[in-house]
């Protein structure tokens, strides 16, 4: 009995869902593949804002990186806020080339030859040609207060020189609290069209050995040959408290120098701009930092940590006997006489 009623009702409940079916559907089967639950997925596409079909690291014969084997057990190689710090035997410049080769990238170097330093340009564009982002294009800017002085060099196809006219200043210490301004206007009307990474060095230097893709990233500072083996404390950071550029004792990573910094041309825009206001804050207040912009460099690292560090190679001075652990000198101070300049 129970189960005709069971069987009954099962009946009268499948008429109901088939007239509904009928009236509602209009008879028409709406079927949607269960294993297809949103086939529009399928046609999305991220809109990148570039978009380069590269094979990034294409089939390259190395050796195997060994997880328990470091190549250098010397040196820190990266710091506590996971940057990497670049020394020599850390990175295979095969693979660093075959990842960034076919991004065809620029890549600027802005120097100023500015009263007597215009003799240092060709020495420092020859040894650029020879050792720096070697197979790249480069751009060469030279702000100077006298182009006609400015040696013609013989670049390498692909690579540019641009003359960046400034005015003389009054004194080396105007021109040192200038120079961030200088690049910082110059990015916003130039070179950020023009480049994707910017290098910002002193032109009293020279390439000594190869300076190639894996000095690239973000923000990247570089280590002061002086101070690399010394602890904080020494460090010559701005200590009077007035100054913008303040580092009160017991903080600080390490101590920069002002002659390499670089990155990303819109993070390099971003960095000189507030170095550039803090140096307007110290003249506001009539106060000179200690070591000029490098203090107000090193005061910013310092709250916004640089996202690569290049060793003392890429930041040598050749006066200094050379300590084991550096093996290669890439990027160095010439010699000057300071009594001549
Ligand atoms: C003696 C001194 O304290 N100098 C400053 C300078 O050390 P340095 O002794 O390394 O300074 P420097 O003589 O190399 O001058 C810095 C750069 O400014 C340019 N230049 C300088 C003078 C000049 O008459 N014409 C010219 O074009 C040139 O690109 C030079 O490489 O830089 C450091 C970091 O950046 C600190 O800021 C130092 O305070
Ligand atoms: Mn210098």
């Amino acid at each position: 009995m129970v189960s005709r009623k069971v069987v009954g009702s099962l009946v009268c409940l499948s008429v109901v869902i088939t007239l509904i079916w009928i009236t509602v559907g209009n008879g028409k089967v709406h079927y949607l593949p269960y294993y297809l639950p949103c086939p529009e997925i399928f046609s999305m596409k991220l809109q990148y804002t570039e978009e380069k079909p590269i094979q990034l690291f294409p089939q390259l014969l190395y050796q195997q990186p060994r997880v328990l084997a470091p190549k250098r057990q010397d040196v820190l190689t990266v710091t506590p806020w996971l940057a990497p710090i670049i020394w020599d035997g850390t990175f295979s410049p095969e693979i660093l080339d075959s990842a960034y080769l076919p991004l065809n990238l620029t890549i600027g170097v802005a120097a100023f030859a500015v009263g007597k330093y215009t003799r240092f340009v060709g020495r420092f564009l020859e040894s650029a040609e020879k050792h720096f982002m070697k197979g790249y294009r480069v751009n060469y800017y030279i702000f100077t207060d006298n182009p006609e002085t400015i040696p013609n060099v013989q670049l390498q196809p692909g690579r540019r020189f641009v003359i960046v006219p400034v005015k003389k200043y009054p004194s080396w210490q105007e021109l040192s609290m200038r120079r961030m301004e200088a690049i910082n206007k110059h990015i916003a009307e130039t070179s950020h069209q023009e480049v994707d990474y910017l290098f910002c060095l002193h032109i009293d230097m020279v390439f000594c050995n190869a300076w190639g893709p894996e000095t690239l990233g973000d923000m990247v500072a570089a280590i002061h040959p002086g101070y690399f083996n010394v602890p904080r404390s020494k460090f010559p950071y701005e200590r009077r408290s007035s100054s913008a550029a303040y580092i009160p004792d017991g903080e600080g990573d390490f101590y920069y120098g002002g002659a390499v910094f670089g990155g990303l041309v819109r993070k390099v825009y971003e960095f000189t701009k507030t170095c550039h206001m803090t140096i307007l804050t110290d003249k506001a207040n009539g106060i000179m930092a200690a070591w000029k912009e490098e203090s107000h460099l090193n005061r910013h690292f310092l709250s916004h940590k640089p996202s690569k560090v290049l060793s003392p190679e890429y930041l040598w001075d050749d006066r200094k006997p050379k300590p084991p652990e550096i093996h290669l000198i890439r990027f160095s101070t010439v010699d000057k006489n300071y009594k001549e300049i």
